[in-house]
């Protein structure tokens, strides 16, 4: 999918909405674990219910890959069932991959071309050659670590190197690689208060923002200095949305979830 379809989907739905399909057995409402697959009906319930409000569904491949071959199959599912149904929704394999180059343009096989997902989430600390290998495919985006949501972040992202936070760094610097024009960026909610100085270098780009809901991220703070003329964000929320009920409503539940936040989304579109 390239940027303008997603602009496109997020003015048409005005919503910039992702749901993050971190689905744990569990967590999820007991009728499911006496299906073949729970994970995937699972999915697949709140995908149908919250469609047309969200544009991005983001499965942590991590909830996946926990379970084995079956939880691989059940992501491969997931996609199938995404690029069939709803072709219109940006996918993003959250894997926060990256390697040396040979071994990155194979992660990027696995989740482009073998799955199809627009979008990976991609570690940049081994640089340039770890990362340029994603960014190589046409259409498909690469969604870098900038300042991440946790307690950890500051630990090394906001720590001065070379005059500046790492971070700046990171964002400055991958704006020079090959294809740059692929890249997104992770910013967590829980950092917005520097979107400002992130916006400065970056102005462009779209930046995926995940910690609004479980984590404690705010929308409003996030949308005042993040977004930018082609909105350029897409939020996630993961338990927030897809835990809202273990009842036999959990879809409607998440439903319910979904729209608040994007009805929320609609009111900050019109007011700009
Ligand atoms: O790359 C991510 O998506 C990510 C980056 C980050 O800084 N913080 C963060 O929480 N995430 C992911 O976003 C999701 C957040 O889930 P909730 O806290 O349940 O909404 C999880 O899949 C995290 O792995």
């Amino acid at each position: 999918m390239t940027t303008k379809q997603l602009v496109e989907q997020i003015h048409k739905k005005k919503s910039f909405l992702c749901v993050g399909l971190d689905v744990d057995l569990n967590k999820i409402p007991e009728h499911l674990l006496e299906t073949e697959d729970p994970i995937f009906e699972f999915n697949k319930a709140i995908i149908d219910a919250t469609h047309h409000l969200a544009v991005g569904y983001k499965p942590n491949t991590a909830f996946y890959e926990a379970y084995g071959l079956k939880g691989w199959r059940s992501l491969e599912k997931t996609i199938e069932y995404l690029n069939t149904n709803y072709p219109e929704v940006f996918t993003i394999a959250d894997a926060k991959r990256g390697d040396i180059g040979n071994t990155s343009t194979m992660y990027a096989k696995a989740f482009f071309e073998d799955l199809q997902f627009d979008s990976v989430t991609v570690a940049p600390y081994m640089g340039k050659d770890s990362v340029e290998p994603f960014l190589a495919f046409e259409d498909k985006h690469t969604i870098l670590l900038a300042l991440t949501s946790n307690q950890g972040a500051f630990d090394f992202q906001t720590k001065q190197t070379e005059g500046q936070e790492l971070y700046k760094n990171v964002l400055a610097v991958s704006k020079t690689w090959a294809n740059s024009e692929n890249l997104m960026y992770v910013v967590g909610a829980t950092k917005a208060e520097y979107l400002a100085e992130i916006r400065a270098i970056i102005p462009d780009s779209f930046l995926l923002v995940p910690g609004v809901g479980a984590q404690g991220g705010n929308l409003q703070d996030v949308c005042k200095y993040g977004l930018n003329d082609q909105i350029g964000l897409l939020i996630n929320s993961s338990r927030g949305i897809i835990y809202a009920s273990k009842g036999k409503d959990f879809a409607e539940a998440a439903q319910a979830k979904a729209l608040v936040l994007q009805e929320e989304m609609e009111k900050i579109l019109a007011s700009r």
